[in-house]
């Protein structure tokens, strides 16, 4: 239905018959009628997107099932009731099997049965638009389940949040430490918004210098600074009826910061040498794996950029929190790396499940699909094994792996790995993790006597 009720096209080459239909349809205030008398009218009228036309059969420029056919090929879910002055049984079937709604015989009751063939028509249009919102819904629902992994209650929760994220455009700021999916949750939301036909443009503060930021965003005009040959469009109007996705949003100095703040705040950017503005319609997804809060509290992030971003908070877990979800994510990276290589599909042994489960998984999902690619590589081509699955994330992984250890051995562990990382400055780590050396030193001989025996 447009904006004007619900638009009905008469058309009909007998003026008087079709002022009779049009005043008797006009009784429905919510009708909003339009007469045409001949099928060339009607066809160069077409863009108008009637929500029901009425035909008379026999026209004189067209007869009533090539306009039909016509109608189909410009709009085919416009239902059309066919009106004919003689009884044709055959050209109605013929008709009604084309996909015409109704078949009317021009006689002192017409009036009444278009009355109601209308009225049903509608129902029926207001059902399917019922049933294509809650299939849209579904789509929806399904598409960002299908491409964001997981079961688990604490990705469910997320799901939960995406689906409230997608119905506004309130500014979303995602939390989660590195690899957990910020992005992917950004994207889902761009693509199951009302946005979804717009840019989603992603832009990581950590990668750009701060000098570089401000003409990165808003973009620049020619000359507006050495190197500033032509007039560069910023990511801000890149995204202009989409999102633009802050990713590393702590990195952003405090200059920056009140830059930005200024530009969410009036919805309009100033590119830079240059003296217009230009009004944005952008949604804003920010994310960080810091915590916001406390760089606020140290005096790093303003408070009022932070309250202006915080928006609707969405925290990814890590994955060592979401349970099983580790398993079906490894599937599901073993599947898509074997579909897309043109390899078999690949299972893992117990002993690599086993292995898998117990790793903490400090690089989380990245970490895990570079893991299991890695694994579907080295393996014999049928299962992943045990020695197949190595983690060699920069890592801390021993550190902090859930194994059965002691914690005199975890203690060991800890000490070992800043003692590496200092290059053995027994000194050094014992000032870093404010022990004792001869804790160090008692350690470093346990360790020695262990591997002499
Ligand atoms: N739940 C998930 N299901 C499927 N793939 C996922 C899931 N979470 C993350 N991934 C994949 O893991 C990789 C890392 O995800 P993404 O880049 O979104 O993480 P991030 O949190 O933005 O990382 P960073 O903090 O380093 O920017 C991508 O390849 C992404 O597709």
């Amino acid at each position: 239905m447009n904006e004007e009720g619900y638009c009905i096209f008469i058309v009909e080459d007998d003026p008087w018959y079709g002022q009779v239909l049009e005043y008797h349809l006009n009784l429905n205030p919510d009708y909003h009628i339009r007469r045409y008398e001949s099928g060339k009218e009607l066809l160069q009228n077409m863009h108008v997107r009637p929500d029901l036309i009425t035909l008379d059969f026999s026209l004189p420029d067209m007869k009533g099932d090539e306009i039909f056919r016509k109608i189909k090929e410009i709009h085919p879910d416009i239902p059309v009731i066919v009106i004919s002055s003689q009884e044709d049984i055959s050209m109605a079937v013929k008709l009604l099997k084309m996909g015409v709604s109704d078949y009317l015989l021009k006689d002192d009751n017409t009036k009444d049965l278009l009355w109601n063939s209308i009225i049903r028509i509608r129902e029926n249009q207001n059902l399917k638009k019922e049933v294509d919102t809650l299939k849209e819904e579904l789509g929806q629902r399904f598409e960002f389940q299908n491409s964001i992994i997981g079961n688990s209650p604490a990705i469910q929760k997320v799901f939960n949040l995406i689906e409230k994220a997608v119905k506004t455009n309130i500014t979303v700021s995602i939390s989660g430490e590195t690899g957990t999916g910020k992005e992917l949750v950004a994207k889902a939301i761009h693509y199951n918004s009302s946005r979804r036909k717009n840019k989603f443009v992603a832009v990581n503060m950590g990668a750009i210098p701060n000098e570089l930021i401000e003409s990165e965003l808003f973009g620049h005009e020619k000359g507006a600074f050495t190197g500033a040959i032509t007039r560069k469009i910023g990511k801000f109007e890149q995204a202009d009826g989409g999102t633009i996705f802050l990713d590393e949003i702590a990195e952003l100095d405090l200059n920056n910061q009140t830059k930005l703040l200024r530009v969410l705040q009036e919805r309009e950017i100033t590119r830079v040498g240059g003296a217009n503005k230009v009004k944005l319609d952008v949604r804003v997804i920010v994310a960080t794996h810091q915590d916001l809060a406390e760089k606020v509290k140290k005096n790093e992030f303003r408070e009022d950029l932070f309250y202006r971003i915080l928006g609707l908070p969405i925290s990814l877990p890590p994955l060592r929190d979401r349970g099983n979800d580790v398993m079906i994510l490894a599937k599901f990276f073993l599947e898509a790396f074997a579909r897309e290589n043109n390899l078999h599909a690949l299972t893992l042994n117990a002993a690599a499940k086993q292995k898998i489960l117990k790793y903490n998984f400090p690089g989380n999902v990245r970490e895990l699909k570079a893991v299991m690619e890695l694994g579907a590589v080295l393996s014999d081509g049928k299962e992943i094994s045990e020695e197949d699955i190595t983690f060699s994330s920069v890592s801390n992984d021993k550190l902090f792996s859930v194994e059965n250890k002691t914690l005199k051995e975890y203690t060991r562990d800890i000490i070992k790995y800043h003692l590496k990382k200092n290059n053995r400055d027994v000194m050094a780590t014992a000032k870093q993790l404010d022990i004792g050396k001869s804790t160090i030193y008692n350690l470093l001989k346990d360790d020695e006597a262990s591997e002499e025996s």
